[in-house]
């Protein structure tokens, strides 16, 4: 029987559907390659009316055939199918098990509607086998069968035009032309008793059907007869679904490969006795097929070997090409589900295939985002070693805008190298990122390089003014803050356009520059004033220092030599007036052009309240210094308070007292060595007792004793009587004071003598020289109270502080 010899029974005697039996057959005739290009053909008629004779004659099938010999019983029990051979296109023919089957019954009438139904559904042209001699007759075997047919092709929601073409058997020597008319007679009485739906009442037979007829000699009597017209018969199914062909205007199709799927879902609605929406059953086909075809599709890419090796690759490094190559993949999976759901329903193939799409674009979409992640760090980091590079050569700005532009260009190259054209994804989050952490580098380096200058021109303007000023303020004269105020002007200057011309490669906007180059300012004008602070704190040292230059060396820097002529006054007076300066010039910052009083202060209050201090105490009980504030200087400004002045003064004078007295004990000293003439007595002795006679004098021990003696009770009694007071008041009252003074003294200093006489005589340490150097050194005490030095510091000082050496 040829290629068509293979057949299958689809539903057997029961209803059940043989699910793998057709999948089998499918894939052994490969019907689902055939897309719309197939034939569906069925045959119906009563019992053992040589219906598979017939089909397998005309179709080279191989469907049982009843023993002629054995009389005449069911053979074909429920549907079968098999593929016509040598017919174009691909043919599937099914042969139903026989109508008016005595083995069935009545009450089984109902497996023989639904299997009429079940044919006509997928049938594109339905045979209809007949006996020649019930043409017309009103008991005939087909009729029925007819009105079946008829009553169940209401049931399809929307019937597709199905092609009924009635076979007649065992054709008498009535021709055709006569059969025909009375047949199509009783298919419109037939038509029109059969009850129908309110829609299709008046609608024609021939809208749902096409109506062909055939006749054929009687295959036991005249079989030759027979295949001839069979084989006559066969021309007909040559092309049968092309237009004017025997199903030219069949109506949807489904596409071969959802034959089976389709086939199984119709019997499934008749079985459960529902209307058969045809329209709505084949796009549930379609949607069910084209849902498997993209399944498949998206399993098979996943598998594919040239992703799975891509996506493993792009988890480590950027995958050169890797837009084309995922493009690639995509398109020949799209390509695989356009072929194969290509004839189904246009709407369920489009949007399944954009599900399929969209699958497949989530598959891909953790490998697309791994690269762009990749280009994005390998860009970044390129910048930074190029931006590294580009600041050797080029100012900051420059090199940013430079390397910044060529990574963005480089980023959107990658990006256009790894884009996927089905996606259109925007890789502009990414390229915001990137742009992101390209400016936070640039501002962090930017920071790192605007401190580093900062800091150069900080430390440039500091060395700049931290020495010069200490210098300046050591020198602290009138011109001293004018010099500092010149000084700081012009290096503050010198460092702001070197610091504007540097930040100029920044490209900053202006008040940055302007923030930053005030800051410089600032900076110097805080190293000039911690510079005073730092003096300032230093000032009495300072202060002792220029005191003790000015005071122990000469105009010309030369050491002093205390040789008695000098005015040790003077020279105190203008040394400490020196070092009142120094005091005035360190008491208050004064880098703008202010005046103050802070000097006439401090010498009304130190210099001038002192020397005037005696005369004319009321200046004192409003003491200027007793505050802790300069009038006209903030207190910001303020290094020395006049308090502090004050106290700073008071030490600096008790410090420097030492000196002072060391230099008047030191002239004293040398002018009393200088003097190598005798006294003026002894000049005045010598001249009235003549040289010899002195010198006898001299000569003799005894004499020197004598004298000796009447110098120191002379001494005695004139400090006992005290004559320098005395005299004091006047020379009258001077000399009656002394007369009654006189007697009374000699007598003490005699009784006195006489008793130290007598305690020297007890205890034999006590001896007369002890005595005599006791009233020596009270005589030497009481020369010191009117010694020079107490002098000068009585009217320099006036109360203020006493001598050492009266101490
Ligand atoms: N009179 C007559 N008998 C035929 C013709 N063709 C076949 N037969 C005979 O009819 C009997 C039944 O043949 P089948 O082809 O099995 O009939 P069927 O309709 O397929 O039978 P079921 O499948 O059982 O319904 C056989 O004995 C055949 O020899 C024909 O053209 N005329």
């Amino acid at each position: 029987m040829g290629e068509g010899g293979c057949c299958v029974q689809l539903l057997d005697g029961d209803g059940v559907f043989n699910v793998a039996g057709i999948e089998h057959f499918m894939n052994s005739v490969k019907l689902a390659e055939c897309g719309l290009s197939y034939a569906v053909v069925s045959i119906m008629g009563p019992q053992s009316s040589g219906k598979s004779t017939l089909l397998n004659h005309l179709f080279g099938t191989n469907f049982r055939e009843m023993d002629a010999f054995r009389g005449r019983s069911q053979t074909t029990k429920g549907i079968w199918l098999a593929k016509c051979a040598n017919v174009e296109p691909f043919t599937v023919v099914m042969d139903l098990e026989g109508t008016d089957g005595r083995e069935r019954g009545e009450d089984d009438t109902a497996f023989e509607k639904q299997s009429a139904l079940f044919a006509l559904a997928i049938s594109d042209i339905v045979l209809i086998n007949m006996w020649c001699h019930d043409i017309g007759r009103e008991q005939a075997a087909n009729k029925p069968l007819l009105k079946t047919v008829f009553q169940v092709m209401m049931r399809l929601f929307s019937p597709r035009k199905t092609t009924l073409l009635f076979v007649i058997r065992d054709k008498t020597k009535t021709p055709l032309e006569h059969l025909e008319p009375v047949l199509r007679e009783d298919i419109q009485k037939i038509w029109d008793n059969v009850p129908k739906p309110q829609a299709h009442k008046e609608t024609p037979l021939s809208e749902f059907f096409n109506v062909e007829v055939v006749a054929l000699s009687s295959f036991e009597e005249k079989e030759v007869l027979f295949r001839e017209q069979v084989a006559s018969l066969r021309q007909r199914f040559y092309h049968s679904i092309a237009p004017g062909g025997l199903a030219g205007d069949r109506r949807g199709v489904v596409p071969a490969s959802g034959f089976s799927f389709s086939a199984q879902q119709i019997w499934m609605v008749i079985k459960e006795n529902k209307d058969l929406d045809l329209p709505a059953h084949k796009v549930m086909v379609a949607t069910v097929r084209c849902e498997e075809i993209a399944n498949e599709k998206l399993a098979y890419t996943s598998a594919d070997k040239e992703w799975v090796q891509l996506e493993e690759a792009v988890q480590h490094d950027i995958v050169p090409g890797f837009g084309k190559k995922i493009t690639a993949i995509l398109d020949k999976c799209l390509a695989g589900y356009d072929i194969e759901a290509f004839y189904f329903e246009e709407a369920v193939r489009t949007s399944k295939r954009q599900q399929l799409e969209s699958k497949l674009l989530q598959l891909v979409s953790p490998a697309y985002q791994t690269m762009l992640g990749h280009i994005r760090s390998k860009v970044l980091d390129d910048f930074k070693e190029a931006f590294d590079k580009a600041l050797e050569k080029e100012g900051f700005a420059v090199a940013a805008l430079e390397c910044t532009q060529s990574s963005m260009f480089k980023f959107d190259r990658c990006c256009e190298d790894a884009a996927i054209e089905q996606a259109n994804w925007d890789p502009s989050k990414i390229r915001d990122k990137l742009q992101r952490d390209i400016d936070t580098h640039l501002a962090s380096v930017r920071t790192a390089k605007l401190s580093e200058l900062t800091a150069l021109f900080e430390g440039q303007l500091n060395k700049a003014l931290a020495e010069p000023v200490e210098a300046l303020l050591d020198a602290a004269s009138d011109n001293t803050w004018p010099a500092v105020r010149e000084l700081l002007q012009r290096e503050t200057e010198s460092a702001v356009s070197g610091f504007a011309s540097a930040l100029s490669t920044f490209a900053l906007d202006q008040a940055t520059v302007d923030k930053m180059l005030v800051k410089l300012k600032e900076y110097g004008k805080n190293v000039v004033e911690s510079k005073a602070r730092e003096e300032a704190g230093r000032v009495l040292i300072r202060m002792k220092d220029r005191f003790s230059t000015l005071f122990s060396r000469d105009a010309d820097s030369m050491p002093r030599i205390w040789t008695g002529k000098e005015d040790i006054k003077a020279i105190t007076k203008s040394a400490r007036s020196a070092s009142l300066k120094l005091l005035s010039v360190m008491a208050a910052i004064r880098l703008d052009e202010e005046t103050d009083k802070i000097e006439e202060t401090l010498l009304l209050a130190l210099v001038d309240a002192s020397s005037n201090g005696v005369k004319n105490r009321s200046i004192q009980s409003l003491d200027p210094l007793a505050s802790s504030s300069w009038q006209e200087v903030p207190s910001a400004k303020t290094l020395i308070s006049p308090v502090q002045c004050k106290n700073l003064w008071r030490q600096f004078k008790a410090e420097t007292e030492y000196t002072v007295t060391q230099a008047i004990a030191a002239q004293e000293a040398n002018k009393r060595n200088n003097s190598m003439l005798p006294p003026p007595w002894a000049i005045a002795a010598i001249l009235v007792l003549g040289f010899n006679e002195f010198m006898t004098l001299l000569r003799n021990p005894l004499y020197l004793g004598v004298i000796f003696v009447v110098f120191l009770v002379g001494k005695a009694i004139w400090v006992q009587l005290d004559i320098t007071g005395a005299f004091q008041n006047g020379a009258l009252p001077g000399l009656l004071s002394l007369s009654t003074k006189f007697l009374p003294t000699v007598m003490n200093i005699l009784k006195r003598l006489a008793e130290e006489g007598q305690q020297a005589a007890a205890p034999p340490s006590q001896s007369k020289p002890e005595l005599d150097s006791k009233v020596f050194r009270n005589s030497i005490r009481s020369n010191s109270t009117s010694d020079p030095s107490s002098n000068i510091s009585s009217t320099e000082d006036g109360d203020e502080y006493s001598s050492p050496l009266r101490k």
